[in-house]
């Protein structure tokens, strides 16, 4: 897959609109893309639409032209928001069982596993069952899982939701990297702008069902966007290593002070 994009993509739950005719520019093989915005804009419905798990409208289009949505979940693997079940299967096990499951039968060796193992840093826990992880380790479970199936497209609901701040800062570098490495594209969702800005190559900032706004991170994560999406406002520092930070000041005008 060397381009995706989307246009007039239309999803609802009971006759009830969430995305309304969402288009976007073209996602590259070997980035790694940032879904943003508040809770109930619509991400995890995004990639739900994008994996055919729920009825959408709209066209998809790979490289040029159009695909079915079977089409590319079957090049896809999707980690969602929920952590994966607490299973008697051991950490090692379950990797090689989403390893089986990519359909490359010859490649459930060992020393790719163990590769993984010590990328997720859970060599320690590889004859651990599930059910005894820690939430954090669970959900680096999850993620080795998704990238174990070999996709060409990579769909990760708050991958980083459950990590402390160093894993959430390895998880990132190490996607990244394997994003390039592969080139795949990955898309995933993230609260968390200070992330997006440092590690992302694209940002696509929902807004109540809509695209607000697509590029590079500093072209979207700015305080005049922020302030009508998120009602906040903000400021964007540059760090002594030249790095862009952002600080939030407070409630933009009309909200409760933070
Ligand atoms: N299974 C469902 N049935 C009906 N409505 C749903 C369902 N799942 C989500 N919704 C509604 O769709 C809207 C978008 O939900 P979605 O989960 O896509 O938001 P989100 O941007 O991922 O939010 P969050 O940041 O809180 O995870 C919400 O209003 C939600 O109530």
């Amino acid at each position: 897959m060397k381009q995706l994009y989307w246009q007039d993509l239309t999803v609802g739950y009971r006759q009830r609109p969430v995305l309304q005719g969402l288009s976007c520019q073209a996602l590259r093989a070997g980035e790694l893309v940032a879904v943003l915005g508040p809770n109930g804009c619509g991400k995890s419905t995004l990639l739900r639409a994008l994996m055919g798990e729920i009825p959408a409208e709209g066209t998809l289009w790979q490289d040029g032209a159009p695909v079915s949505r079977a089409a590319l979940a079957a090049q896809a693997a999707c980690l969602p928001q929920a952590l994966p079940p607490p299973s008697r299967l051991s950490v090692l096990e379950a990797l090689r069982l989403a390893r089986q499951l990519s359909g490359d039968n010859a490649a459930a060796r060992y020393a790719e596993l163990a590769n993984m193992l010590h990328a997720m840093d859970l060599q320690e826990q590889a004859h651990t069952p599930l059910a005894e992880l820690s939430g954090g380790q669970r959900q680096r479970v999850g993620i080795a899982q998704a990238l174990l199936r070999q996709p060409r497209l990579l769909l990760l609901d708050e991958p980083l939701s459950a990590l402390d701040l160093y894993q959430q800062h390895q998880v990132m570098a190490w996607l990244k990297a394997e994003t390039q490495t592969r080139q795949m594209i990955t898309i995933l969702v993230l609260h968390d702008l200070n992330i997006a800005l440092r590690h992302a190559d694209q940002v696509l900032l929902m807004h109540r069902g809509g695209l607000y706004a697509q590029g590079r991170p500093e072209q979207v994560i700015r305080p005049d966007t922020l302030r009508t999406v998120y009602a906040i406002d903000t400021r964007l520092e540059t760090c002594s290593q030249g790095r862009h930070w952002l600080m939030v000041d407070g409630a933009a005008q009309g909200f409760p002070p933070l």
